[in-house]
Order: C-alpha cells, then sequence, then structure tokens
C-alpha cells in the first residue's frame, strides 16, 4: 500500500519538481540493471524533502536526473515547469544548486573563485562585481571576507561545506539539491550546518531536496520524507508517518537504535505509535 499524506499548506504550493513514471535501467540484456521504475515524485515549493534508502536504491541517479545530468530511460523529470534535460549545461546551476557530497570544491581555486566560479563563467557580468556577488554569498553561509583567500586544503570539514553551499548559492537558484549535506561532520559541526540550512531555507524561500542517511538532520530539516526502495518511492510523508510504515529497510532505518535517539532529541517529532505485532 502506498501512502502520500498531502498537508494542506503543500498542496497550495506549487510543484517545483515532478517525476513521472521514471524508469532507469543501466547495462544491456542480460547485463541490465533496473535501479528505478515507475517511481512517481512530486516537490512543492519550500519543502524540505529528505530521500532515503539503502545503498544503491537510486538516490544520487536520481539527484542526477533532476539535475539534468543524466537521461531517464523512460519517464518525465520537470523542474520549474521544464524538461530537466534543458537545466544541462550553462542554465542548470541558475535554477538548481547542488552541494555535493565532499564539496567537491576546486582544490587549486581559492574559497572566493570556487564560489564565484558558475557567475564568471557566465562572463556577463564586471569582475568587480562577481567579486562582491561571492563576498554576499560568504557571509550569508556564516564566512568572513579574510576566509575569501584561503585555499580549500586549509580549510575545516565544516568550512568546506559552507563554501560548497555558498557556491552553490551563487546564482539564487529557487532549488537547492543536497547529497549528504552533514556527512563527516562532528555532531557540533553538523547541527551549527543544520542551523544554517534551516535560517537559509526560510530567508531565500528555498526548496530543499536532500539525500541523507542521518537521521538527526533528517528530523532537524525535513517537512517530508520520500522512501526509496524496491525500484520506487514506497512511501512519503512526515518523519512520523514513515517510520511507521512497514518495510524492513524502515523498521532498520526508524526504529533501530539510531532512529530510537535521533526521536529523542528535543524538538524532535514525538515517537511514532508501536507496530501491531
Ligand atoms: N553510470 C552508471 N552506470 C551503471 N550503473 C550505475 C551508474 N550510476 C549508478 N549506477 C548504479 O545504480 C545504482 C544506484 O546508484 P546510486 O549511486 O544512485 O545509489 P545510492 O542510492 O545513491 O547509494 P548510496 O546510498 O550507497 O550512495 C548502483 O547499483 C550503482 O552502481
Amino acid at each position: 500500500m502506498e501512502r502520500t499524506p498531502t498537508p494542506a499548506s503543500e498542496a497550495r504550493a506549487e510543484p517545483v519538481v515532478e517525476v513521472r513514471d521514471l524508469a532507469t535501467v543501466f547495462g544491456r540484456g542480460d547485463a541490465a540493471f533496473t535501479v528505478h521504475d515507475q517511481l512517481q515524485l512530486t516537490v512543492r515549493r519550500g519543502e524540505i524533502l529528505s530521500l532515503v534508502g539503502g545503498s544503491g536504491t537510486g538516490k544520487t541517479v536520481l539527484l542526477r536526473h533532476i539535475l539534468g545530468l543524466t537521461v531517464p530511460t523512460r519517464g518525465s523529470v520537470t523542474v520549474l515547469g521544464r524538461p530537466a534535460t534543458e537545466l544541462g549545461g550553462d542554465g542548470a546551476s541558475g535554477r538548481v544548486g547542488m552541494l555535493f557530497q565532499h564539496g567537491a570544491l576546486f582544490s587549486a581555486f581559492s574559497v572566493l573563485d570556487n564560489v564565484a566560479f558558475a557567475l564568471r563563467e557566465l562572463g556577463t557580468l564586471p569582475p568587480q562585481v562577481v567579486t562582491d556577488a561571492a563576498l554576499v554569498k560568504l557571509r550569508m553561509v556564516g564566512l568572513k571576507p579574510e576566509h575569501a583567500t584561503r585555499m580549500p586544503s586549509d580549510l575545516s570539514g565544516g568550512m568546506i561545506k559552507r563554501v560548497a553551499l555558498a557556491r552553490a548559492l551563487i546564482m539564487d537558484p529557487p532549488l537547492l539539491l543536497l547529497d549528504e549535506p552533514t556527512a563527516g561532520l562532528d555532531p557540533n559541526s553538523s547541527d551549527e550546518f543544520c542551523d544554517l540550512l534551516r535560517e537559509l531555507h526560510a530567508a531565500l524561500g528555498l526548496t530543499v531536496i536532500m539525500v541523507t542517511h542521518d537521521l538527526d538532520t533528517l528530523y532537524d530539516l525535513s517537512t517530508r520524507v520520500a522512501v526509496l526502495a524496491d525500484r520506487r518511492v514506497i512511501v512519503q510523508g512526515t518523519p512520523d508517518e514513515v517510520a511507521r510504515f512497514e518495510h524492513p529497510f524502515i523498521e532498520h532505518f526508524f526504529l533501530g537504535e539510531r532512529g530510537r535517539r535521533a526521536r529523542a532529541r528535543p524538538g524532535a517529532p514525538a515517537p511514532a505509535a508501536p507496530k501491531e505485532a
């Protein structure tokens, strides 16, 4: 049974991402390997949607489809009313910002040059305007002007994430994709990064899709959770609603020891009702 609760506020907001009847098949013939099949997903303006699923269930491949970097075998992916494949190339960073798991900063570029990269590549603005815009984004993510000349190798893990976030936001995209935003951070840095993401989501009116294995991050940020399993989205809803759904992955993910710890955190939703035997 598929359950898709839709709060009234979400029902009013327009879709930012629509995935319809998506199939992704790698390889051919005997070697064909189906990652997605009949996958449906709608993400509405203002949501912070967490995409969770076991290893290899196709979360990163789905993000790549939404970014327009790859073409699905069947079905459609629409972003802001246009096919995602039209985002490919120069237009992408103006509509979708992407924070890669390990930051993916250019190691030979300074912090400022990393943040300014996409705007500079456009070639439409004077250099000083590009620099000023990058400095604004650095301040927005809690970094100081003196950080601008540093090289990525001189940064802490938390600072790398902030620089990568500033870079993802340089073109003011309405949609932000986050791949494991808090992976590799210690608990304090992780909490601080979640606070920053929450503030920016509210201040900039962002729509966010985030892949995460971290339950603290999921409970901290998500307005909705979609679970990928069996090649499709098997359930979506609030963290609490999803945690009640009967599926081996969900039981392991939400109801194990890590899940109990995450739900016990201050501010986390009340625990889900015990499952019937
Ligand atoms: N270009 C490709 N060619 C062939 N197979 C691929 C390709 N890209 C991804 N895959 C396969 O598709 C499956 C889904 O990969 P994906 O990286 O999306 O998983 P994931 O859900 O993000 O996993 P994890 O949580 O471990 O990062 C994997 O089995 C992967 O090996």
